[in-house]
């Protein structure tokens, strides 16, 4: 039986009359791995910042391990958040970081640290302003991995990482997961290369969730169907389109919901193409800027 790590209900984080987070109820069970997803300023890292207890919230119920975040030490110990841009006290090593960590982190596994240090090729006794970007990612990234936090936060974790180091990231995190279990939040725009990772996906746009979902779910939740104008168009009526695009006599229109098999066999017969869409194209048409594919992108043939 699975137990509720986070609730929240009503959540609201205000600068002044901004609402940066707007009222959001949701819940974290233990041992998932959560994509909190979303554009620019649609209020991800305010979420998680509410969530460690670095904000308090301006309205509404949230409990963490069954109590308030910022009130309570202990569920503090249990929390571990990598922020984008991680600030390390002036002058300190990867290895003061490290050696540090177990202060902090119960759970923290000092060979599994040394392992990633040799994968992410990690100049450890180089202070940490001296490092490249990347390099300063990865020094989070292993502080989340090895930290081993029962919750655990990776806020965009991995400006300037390469697209190596990216995949050994994930690689890690899937292995390590599987042998420790734990409630892995994972905030990223770089939604495709993580889609295989996430087991459930939270949507939040302009402070509210937008989606809350298995990410089994939402990977089977729209098709594109593509094929001659007229004939697509005929064959999306009455359905709910989230996205539209044409190409002179051709048409490619996205639906919300799945296609029977009668409706699939229909499709084919009158030749149109259909696609499963891929998370992150459906996150670009649920929170682009005109939904409902109210605005028709033509583009001349
Ligand atoms: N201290 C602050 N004062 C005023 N507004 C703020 C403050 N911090 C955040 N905001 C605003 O709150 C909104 C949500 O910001 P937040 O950093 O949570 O977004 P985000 O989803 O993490 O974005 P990104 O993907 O760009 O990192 C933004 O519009 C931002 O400008």
């Amino acid at each position: 039986m699975t137990s509720t790590v986070v609730r929240a209900s009503g959540l609201t984080k205000r600068y002044g009359s901004f609402a940066a987070v707007d009222h959001v109820d949701f819940a974290l069970e233990e041992h998932r791995i959560y994509g909190l997803l979303g554009r620019n300023g649609a209020g991800k890292t305010t979420l998680m910042q509410l969530l460690t207890g670095q904000l308090f919230p301006n309205e509404g119920e949230l409990e963490v391990f069954g109590r308030t975040p910022a009130e309570h030490a202990d569920v503090l110990r249990r929390l571990c958040f990598i922020a984008e841009s991680q600030r390390y006290p002036e002058d300190f090593t990867p290895k003061h970081v490290f050696t540090s960590a177990p202060w902090f982190f119960e759970n923290w596994d000092a060979e599994f640290a040394e392992r990633l240090i040799a994968d992410f090729r990690l100049p450890v006794k180089r202070r940490i302003k001296k490092l490249s970007r990347g390099q300063l990612s990865a020094v989070g990234v292993i502080v989340g991995l090895a930290s081993r936090a029962p919750l655990t936060f990776f806020d965009e974790p991995y400006l300037g990482l390469d697209a190596v180091a990216r995949h050994i990231f994930y690689d890690r995190l899937l292995e390590d997961y599987a042998e420790h279990p734990r409630t892995i939040v994972l905030s990223t725009h770089l939604i495709d290369e993580v889609a295989n990772l996430l087991e459930h996906v939270i949507l939040i746009d302009q402070g509210r969730i937008l989606l809350d979902r298995d990410a089994e779910e939402v990977r089977g939740q729209a098709t594109t169907i593509a094929g001659a104008r007229s004939v697509v168009e005929e064959f999306v009526q009455g359905r709910p389109i989230i996205g539209r695009e044409g190409l002179g006599g051709l048409a490619s229109v996205t639906i919300d919901g799945r296609l029977e098999r009668e409706e699939r066999i229909r499709a084919a017969e009158l030749g149109l193409e259909l696609a499963p869409v891929s998370l992150q194209q459906l996150i670009v048409h649920l929170t682009g800027a005109d939904l409902a594919g109210a605005t028709e992108k033509e583009v001349a043939a």
